[in-house]
């Protein structure tokens, strides 16, 4: 009895929800940074006080925020303040600036909205908070305060390809079939949260990366489920991968089922609400499950309408259809799970075109206009297949 419970149990329960989806996803911190004060100096000498210190992040490969927080759990930065101008030394000495590692990927953003600047590679260096001034004959004498104020850290992946779909089109599935297994976790805030980063590897040892960023759901805008959080990270790829599976999308009993184009709009609805700029990004559309029953049928069906979607979108009501409408610049029916040869193809369409944008971005041509992408779709069937 207790086994045949089991063996049921086992059926029913199809997965486990990914941990990061379970646990809260954090992968922002705000700190409060204050530059130095400047010394004070000394009017009867003319002696100049010492300048304060600034406060600067400097940025570190596989540091997430959660190591930055337990560094310094007061999360307060404060500078050193410059010497006060003496007898002896009448030039007071100045603050030593004051170095806050942060991961790459950065950005840093202060409460009132104002971009400081992002951090993108290694040791990269932006002054967060200014030191105040020694106290001069201008000043009075008197040292000025330091800049201060909090500051948000935000971290963005940066990956090369961003991929999306709504739950258990198989993302995860595709991406540690093209990953070879090698899937990395991202070094990522609050270890409870982990996009996952598989690396693509080439015989040329070209290396190219692609994110998994799960959590995008029907109504992700109205901020169901987790919202727009992971979307973020897809504005830093280069391009997108959206996969669907042939068979559509049901969130819950509660929630209509959407047949596979539906998905598709779905999709580009929830990309767009969050940033119509994302539905400019060069996208390729991989249609999943083609081993499942009827979906060669399905595929039929649904084929042509792939393309021209801005004709097969028209008739539906405004709230569910996205006012931009996205081109692919391929369409490639999958099997993840059970075919390696359509996995190796989409490997092959990812790398080359990659190769197209980063020679149409040599030659400064990467601008949105309608006929990029005809020729992004001709450059890109030109091109060798690549041995993976
Ligand atoms: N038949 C079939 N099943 C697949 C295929 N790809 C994925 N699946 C199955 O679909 C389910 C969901 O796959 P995942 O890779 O976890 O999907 P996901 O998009 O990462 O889902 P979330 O983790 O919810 O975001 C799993 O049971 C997979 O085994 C496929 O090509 N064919």
């Amino acid at each position: 009895m207790v086994k045949l419970s089991t063996v049921i149990l086992s059926e029913i329960k199809q997965k486990t929800t990914r941990r990061y989806l379970r646990e809260g996803f954090k992968d922002t911190l705000r700190i409060f940074v204050q530059g130095g004060a400047g010394g004070n100096g000394l009017p009867k000498f003319g002696g100049v006080g010492g300048k304060g210190a600034n406060v600067v992040a400097v940025a570190k490969e596989n540091l997430t925020l959660e190591q930055v927080y337990k560094a310094n759990r007061s999360k307060r930065y404060i500078a050193a303040s410059g010497r006060h101008s003496t007898h002896n030394f009448i030039l007071g000495t100045p603050g030593e600036d004051l170095k806050v590692e942060v991961p790459v990927g950065v950005t840093l953003v202060t409460d009132f909205g104002k971009k400081l600047g992002e951090l993108n590679e290694e040791n990269e260096e932006l002054v967060l908070a200014k030191g105040g001034p020694g106290g001069h004959p201008k000043n009075g004498f008197l040292g000025v305060k330091g800049e201060a104020y909090p500051v948000k850290l935000d971290l963005k992946l940066i990956a090369d390809i961003g991929l999306v779909g709504f739950p258990n089109a198989g993302k995860s599935t595709l991406l540690k079939a093209i990953s070879h297994a090698k899937p990395r976790i991202a070094a990522y805030p609050f270890t409870t949260v982990r996009p996952n980063i598989g690396i693509l590897s080439y015989k040329d040892l070209r290396q190219i990366s692609m994110a998994d960023l799960p959590g995008l759901i029907e109504g992700a805008h109205k901020n169901k489920g987790m919202g727009h959080q992971f979307l973020k990270h897809v504005e830093r790829t280069k391009l997108l991968l959206m996969i669907v599976d042939i068979n559509g999308f049901q969130l819950s009993p509660q929630y209509p089922h959407r047949s596979c184009l539906e998905t598709i709009m779905l999709l580009i609805k929830e990309l767009e609400m969050y940033n119509a700029e994302l539905v400019k990004k060069p996208s390729i559309l991989v249609i999943n499950k083609m081993d499942t029953e009827g979906s060669i049928q399905r595929f039929e069906e649904v084929k042509d309408k792939l393309k021209n979607l801005k004709e097969s979108f028209k008739d539906y009501p405004s709230e569910i259809r996205p006012e931009n409408i996205l081109k692919f610049c391929d369409i490639i029916p999958v099997s993840a799970k059970e075919r390696p040869a359509d996995v190796e193809y989409v490997k092959n369409r990812l790398r080359n075109l990659l190769d197209v944008l980063a020679e149409l971005e040599q030659q400064e041509q990467l601008k949105a206009n309608s006929g990029l992408y005809q020729e992004i779709r001709q450059k890109i069937s030109e091109k060798q297949p690549i041995r993976v």
